[in-house]
């Protein structure tokens, strides 16, 4: 079964000595109408950290360096009802970037803080990996999705450290 590889990067800040990341309303294409992280996925030839970069630019206009991202690990999204939709996603977080967001075609983003994810507007499973990822873990988990597609069924936890 094929997993397509895809990216997703939080970028964060202290604002007003709360954590905060960086999310964004999704305007197009797959996931429309939900808050989700930035990212996108991995074209032919190109490195998981340089997706990222590219797909934090596109969408926010921001600029991340590759050093400056930090591997939180991985997580498969698998939707037995639309295997075209099965999903490998490599987790980066960043405390350092440069720019103001700005909105784009794909994203509107805002800032959110960390201790109240908008989880109620996220994809059901965010819940269940994002506050880890945040919280400086590298993951390494399975999402399997109900047949609607969209709740989820079960999560598989692989995670060591
Ligand atoms: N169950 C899930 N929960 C979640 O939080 N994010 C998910 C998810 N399943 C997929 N994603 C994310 C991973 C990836 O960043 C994104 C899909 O990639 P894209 O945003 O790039 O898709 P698009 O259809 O807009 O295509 P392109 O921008 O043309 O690549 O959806």
């Amino acid at each position: 079964m094929t997993f397509t590889p895809v990216t997703l990067c939080f970028l964060t800040r202290e604002y007003g000595g709360v954590p905060q990341v960086l999310l964004g309303l999704k305007k197009t294409g797959f996931g429309r109408g939900k808050i989700v992280g930035l990212g996108g996925h991995v074209e032919p030839g190109e490195t998981e950290a340089e997706a990222a970069c590219r797909e934090v630019h596109e969408e926010s206009g921001l600029v991340v360096r590759q050093q400056d991202l930090r591997d939180a690990g991985l997580v498969m999204f698998d939707f037995p009802a639309r295997p075209a939709w099965n999903m490998t996603t490599r987790l980066f977080v960043a405390a350092r970037w440069s720019g103001e967001p700005a909105e784009s075609a794909e994203i509107l983003p805002e800032w959110f803080d960390v201790g109240s994810l908008p989880v109620d507007r996220m994809w059901q499973d965010a819940a269940h990996w994002l506050p880890l990822a945040l919280q400086g873990a590298v993951l390494q988990i399975t999402v399997v999705l109900n047949d609607d597609n969209e709740t989820v069924r079960e999560v598989l936890d692989y995670t060591t450290r």
